[in-house]
């Protein structure tokens, strides 16, 4: 198996987008000749395409920075191997000169096939350009050549892939359009003689003879795990053997592999999603409800975070989710923690690595508390600011990744002058990636609570339940649902306040949304439930 992996020249790349719309700017504002409306129409959109492409690789740019090597979107270029060639040979051995035609087909080229893998979690092992192997040729005395080994692309769980279709700008040719740019600008005689040429080895004077090998092949698109077959084999001498002529001196050539584009886009599977603005306390919380077990970094300046984080909790039998949950332990980054989970992570052993829980009974602490009742998955997202469709701040880009979460829950900083302000902000952000998007959402966590009346005068006392009442109204008012109302709960990520009661909330909407009949369509298309890799 050889996977040949080529990094694109995005520096390249990048800026020739935008020198490129400078000059199309150009070109419509200062021409002699006025543009019709309908030129200038398609200019503005061809321009505002290429813009859009820009911008999003800047966001992907940005996501990539500190060394990050989450990735969740990436086009692959595919090309299947290429069949081997048959073999002109003839027979010989003793008192036999002229024996029977003998040479052999050759092999098939190898195929691409795509693999969903449980213990990757991000598409950065992915190559952006990957050939088959060729199949081998032909050779004397009937040697058949072999056929190319089949090439495996490992994606993680969840991935989508669609095929780039034709006119997209950052497809490649596939196989007949390049043939037919080679062709181009030549005449007739001159056309069929480079695509005799193509396809015969010796070319066979006169031509016709078993040209039904050599048409196109009819381009068969399989679903599943086949993404690109490789090329067809071409034949051996032997097989134009004819009464007509019975020691045919040429053989045909293999075919070249089949070539796609294919767009992957990773959309990770958590049950929750924590959707807030930067520095609301989406980190903390996560590392609160998973007991320090997620890796996901907290610090008090905006976009700490800048690539989803997936954690898993752990509830007990007495509903608690981590061991001395209520007990004030402040949850900030240690780098201990942070180096052991990274070892996990990279072995794929994360998600059943013991939980604190768990680590205690194994230690002789029996208590009833220790046995785990009740698994889901929560992401942490980088935050989402105001006009983020516009890629201000880290864009949207990430939100395809709360795409496939089955509830999703605000995170607001209660201290914050205007938290309702803060999520009708969220909603409409949400509702801007997706339309319809928001309607998933089942709880509002009004987080640093423990920031308001924090010395327990009671005029300041009074004054924060005032303003959770009113994010209570805010939220009765303008954020239901089918009537249904989200829930409110204040909280405090730093100190585990309030903790329980989120989680216990958080269970009953996994609960109810995994019992619900299960429509999992995205964009229309379907999911293959056995491989988890989207077919469209
Ligand atoms: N007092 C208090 N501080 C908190 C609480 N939750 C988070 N913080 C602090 O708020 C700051 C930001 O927390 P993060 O968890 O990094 O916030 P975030 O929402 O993940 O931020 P981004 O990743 O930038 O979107 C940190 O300094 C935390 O210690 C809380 O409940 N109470
Ligand atoms: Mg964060």
């Amino acid at each position: 198996m050889r996977i040949t992996l080529l990094v694109p020249n995005l520096r390249a790349t990048a800026p020739s987008l935008r020198s490129y719309s400078t000059i199309i700017s150009h070109a419509g504002s200062s021409s002699s000749r006025p543009a019709t409306d309908t030129t200038r129409e398609s200019i503005l959109e061809e321009q505002r395409e290429r813009d859009a492409l820009f911008r999003k690789r800047k966001t992907e740019w940005k996501r990539r920075q500190r060394g990050e090597t989450f990735l969740d979107h990436l086009i692959v270029h595919v090309r299947a191997g290429r069949g081997g060639n048959g073999c002109v040979a003839f027979h010989r051995e003793k008192f036999k000169p002229y024996g029977p035609p003998s040479g052999g087909n050759g092999g098939r080229g190898g195929d691409v096939y795509i693999l969903p893998d449980q213990h990757l979690t991000t598409l950065s092992s992915v190559p952006s350009r990957v050939r088959g192997n060729a199949g081998g040729h032909g050779m004397g005395t009937w040697q058949h050549g072999c056929v190319g080994a089949p090439v495996i692309l490992r994606v993680p769980l969840g991935t989508v892939v669609r095929e780039l279709p034709r006119g997209d700008p950052r497809r490649k040719q596939d196989e007949w359009e390049t043939e037919d740019e080679a062709y181009a600008g030549l005449d007739k005689d001159e056309r069929r003689q480079r695509w005799q040429e193509r396809r015969w080895v010796h070319y066979p004077i006169g031509g016709g003879a078993g040209s039904g090998c050599t048409t196109r092949l009819p381009r068969v698109r399989q679903f599943g795990t086949l993404v690109a077959s490789g090329g067809a084999t071409g034949y051996g001498n032997p097989h134009f053997q004819s009464t007509t002529n019975p020691s045919p001196k040429f053989a045909t050539r293999g075919y070249e592999g089949e070539r796609v584009t294919l767009e992957l886009e990773l959309k990770l599977l958590a049950d929750v999603g924590l959707v807030g603005a930067p520095n609301a306390g989406k980190s903390t919380l996560l590392r609160a409800l998973t007991g320090g077990r997620a890796r996901s970094t907290v610090a008090e300046y905006a976009f700490t975070t800048l690539n989803p984080v997936v954690g898993v909790v752990r509830m007990t039998e007495d509903g608690s989710f981590v061991v001395g949950g209520e007990d004030g332990t402040i949850y900030e980054e240690t780098s201990v923690e942070e180096q052991r989970e990274r070892v996990l992570m990279k072995s794929g052993a994360y998600a059943d690595s013991p939980t604190r829980n768990q680590g205690l009974r194994s230690m002789g602490d029996d208590d009833e508390r220790s046995i785990e009742a009740f698994r889901f998955t929560i992401a942490d997202n980088p935050g989402l600011i105001e006009n983020a469709s516009d890629n201000v701040g880290l864009g949207h880009s990430f939100l395809r990744s709360m795409e496939r979460s089955l509830a999703l829950v605000y995170v607001v900083d209660l201290s914050g002058p205007a938290p309702w302000d803060e999520l009708y902000m969220l909603r409409e952000e949400l509702e801007k990636y997706k339309p319809g998007m928001s309607e998933r959402a089942r709880m509002i966590i009004a987080n640093k609570a423990d920031l308001l009346a924090s010395d327990g005068d009671p005029e300041e006392v009074r004054l924060a339940r005032a303003k959770l009442a009113r994010l209570e109204e805010f939220v009765k008012a303008e954020m239901s649902h089918d009537g249904r109302v989200l829930d409110v709960v204040p909280t405090s990520g730093k100190y585990s306040q309030n903790l329980r009661i989120v989680v216990q909330k958080l269970r009953k909407y996994v609960e109810e949304a995994r019992r619900a009949p299960q429509t999992s369509s995205i964009d229309g298309t379907f999911y293959d439930a056995t491989s988890n890799v989207q077919q469209s």
